[in-house]
């Protein structure tokens, strides 16, 4: 009980976000030849909470990195508030061999913000260690990144974005594979990053998740086939459609 209300105060005087948002337009992309996002477009606002849904291969990832700027559409544009943007893919990109602790990963958050020579600052260091306690990793800091389990290391990855403070918080299926503690701890840092002012987009196939967002998207073959607020769109007959056709055929 102590510590909760200790960490509450701690995030409570932190500085707001700086803000981001994100505007697609007419957007069309493809690994290939063949169109994975087919003249989307979608505007996020500074600030929205947004739940990006769709069966496998509907391209919810693909959008996600076009957001981040990892890739660059064929055709249409992208705009947003310049600012900071974490993107936490589905698995690590960090190769197992390195031997970095659950500290260092979470510490590379801050070299993002402050360049790799830079020493890391006495506010660095603070919000290196809120971002572990936030995901409940305070404890496992010391141990290795490739030692841990798979739920442990998704944590560790979001507490590397948080540290990020950034204004666009790009997330694909955070909560995959965890327990109910994790997904816990993810979706009250992920609210807490919504109260401060960040724009949060999360790809995620749970409806735990949408529900709890201000919006959500449905996608389908790279189209946009529902937008709207989760009450509406989870109960609509286009989401229906969309998971049932999942159900019995894949996308792709
Ligand atoms: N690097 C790649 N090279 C070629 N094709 C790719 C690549 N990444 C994704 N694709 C293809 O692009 C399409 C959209 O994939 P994407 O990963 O964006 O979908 P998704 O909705 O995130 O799927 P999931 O729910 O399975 O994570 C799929 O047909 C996929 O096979």
């Amino acid at each position: 009980m102590i510590t909760h209300t200790v960490r509450t105060l701690t995030i409570m005087r932190m500085k707001t976000n700086p803000v981001g948002s994100v505007r697609l337009e007419s957007v069309t992309f493809g690994y290939g030849r063949r169109p994975v996002i087919d003249g989307l477009s979608l505007d996020v606002p500074a600030g929205q909470f947004l739940a990006l849904l769709g069966p496998n291969g509907s391209g919810k990832s693909t959008v996600l990195s076009l957001m981040a700027g990892v890739l660059t559409p064929a055709a249409g544009s992208i705009h947003g508030i310049p600012g900071r943007v974490a993107f936490v893919v589905q698995r690590s990109a960090v190769p197992d061999r390195l031997p970095l602790t659950v500290r260092d990963t979470v510490a590379m958050g801050r070299w993002a913000v402050r360049g790799p020579w830079h020493r890391l600052d006495r506010r660095d260091r603070a919000l290196v260690d809120e971002a572990m306690e936030r995901l409940g990793l305070t404890e496992i800091r010391g141990r290795r990144l490739a030692s841990l389990s798979g739920g442990q290391r998704q944590r560790a990855l979001l507490a590397q974005a948080l540290a990020q403070r950034a204004g666009l918080l790009l997330l694909d299926e955070p909560e995959a594979g965890l327990d109910a503690a994790a997904r816990g701890w993810i979706s009250t840092a992920v609210d807490q990053e919504v109260a401060r002012g960040s724009t949060v987009v999360v790809a995620t196939h749970d409806v735990r998740t949408a529900v709890r967002s201000a919006r959500c998207v449905l996608l389908r073959s790279g189209r946009l086939v529902g937008d709207g607020r989760p009450e509406d769109i989870l109960t609509g007959d286009s989401f229906a459609r969309t998971f049932l056709a999942d159900a019995t055929a894949p996308d792709r």
